[in-house]
């Protein structure tokens, strides 16, 4: 089919341009690459309810395929300093955020005995693998290098993966705005190793701080700070929803990918992304 040789390929897209002809008559399932999807929810086990786990997960991954996208167009934007831009690209991760978390709802009329007929099928494979996620966390800022070791054996993946760990996060590209906006940052922050974990910093907290106490002057670094709140809030729901469903699914037992389960999501929660936005508000 010919048209599929002009695709946009999602690797090489900023590579190439090659114009879709719109002249073809392509048909919406072609377009849409449905024969691919709509045959890829093969159940291991015979089991009615295993359609809505694969379902919910595939959902999941391609929601999470369109947050990177957003994120990534984002930081770019914020890096050409066109923060208007990467307000809309941000407030749609957020909506997006909030289709991934409502459906913790449909997931959760999934009972206990339900699962556990197919969970054996399921092996050691587990979100902890979810290589998108961990996309996520990176761009967001969160570098832990224990979750690029999870890929080490797959070189393609673990190439990639490894440039999101080196790359500047949504965070250092908005302290880079903050000193753009003539704010003392401290300067080991503004070159940092992006692929350590963020510290927490003063001189990033009383920016922030005179920022929200001088909303007027400096709307565009309060709005933008406001988008990373929302995001973070909202990652934390996704979290929070998922340890919950988790609990009501399996209780306490010990997760597939060989974490203690339900505690060690409860520790994830502690994790933090932006810091310095929450702990300014206790002194606003
Ligand atoms: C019955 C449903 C589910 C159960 C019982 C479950 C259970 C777990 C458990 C126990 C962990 C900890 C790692 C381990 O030892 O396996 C985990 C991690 C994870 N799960 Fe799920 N999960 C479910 C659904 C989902 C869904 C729908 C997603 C969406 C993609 C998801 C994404 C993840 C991710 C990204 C992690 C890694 C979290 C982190 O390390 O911070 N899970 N899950
Ligand atoms: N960690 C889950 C298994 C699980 O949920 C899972 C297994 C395969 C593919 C995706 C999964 N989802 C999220 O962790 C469990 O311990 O039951």
């Amino acid at each position: 089919m010919e048209h599929k040789d002009k695709r946009h390929n999602s690797t090489t897209e900023s590579e190439k341009n090659i114009h879709t002809d719109f002249t073809n008559n392509m048909t919406y399932g072609e377009y849409l690459q449905l024969d691919q999807i709509l045959s890829s929810q093969d159940r291991l086990s015979d089991h009615h309810d295993e359609m809505l786990f694969i379902v919910i997960h595939q959902v999941s991954e391609l929601w999470m395929k369109l947050i990177l996208h957003e994120l990534n167009a984002a930081i770019e934007s914020i890096e050409k300093d066109d923060l208007q831009t990467s307000f809309k690209q941000l407030a749609r991760v957020s909506r997006i955020q909030s289709q991934i978390i409502q459906g913790w709802d449909v997931l959760s009329t999934l009972t206990p005995s339900e699962y556990m007929e197919f969970r054996d099928f399921l092996g050691q494979a587990s979100g902890f693998q979810s290589f998108q996620y961990r996309k996520i966390e990176f761009a967001l800022g969160y570098k832990t290098d224990h979750v690029l070791k999870i890929y080490q054996k797959d070189r393609e993946l673990y190439a990639d993966l490894e440039k999101a760990f080196k790359a500047p996060g949504l965070y250092d590209v908005a302290i880079k705005q903050l000193a753009k906006a003539g704010f003392t940052i401290h300067p080991d922050l503004l070159n940092r190793d992006y692929s350590t974990p963020y510290e927490e910093d003063q001189s990033v907290r009383d920016a922030w701080l005179t920022v929200y106490q001088n909303v007027d002057q400096y709307w565009d670094l309060y709005q933008l700070a406001e988008k990373l709140v929302d995001i973070e809030d909202s990652l934390q729901q996704w979290r929070f929803r998922h340890m919950k469903t988790v609990e009501r699914i399996i209780g306490f037992k010990m997760g597939t990918g060989g974490s203690s389960g339900v505690n060690y999501l409860k520790k994830v929660l502690d994790q933090r992304f932006f810091p310095e936005l929450w702990d300014l508000r206790t002194e606003l």
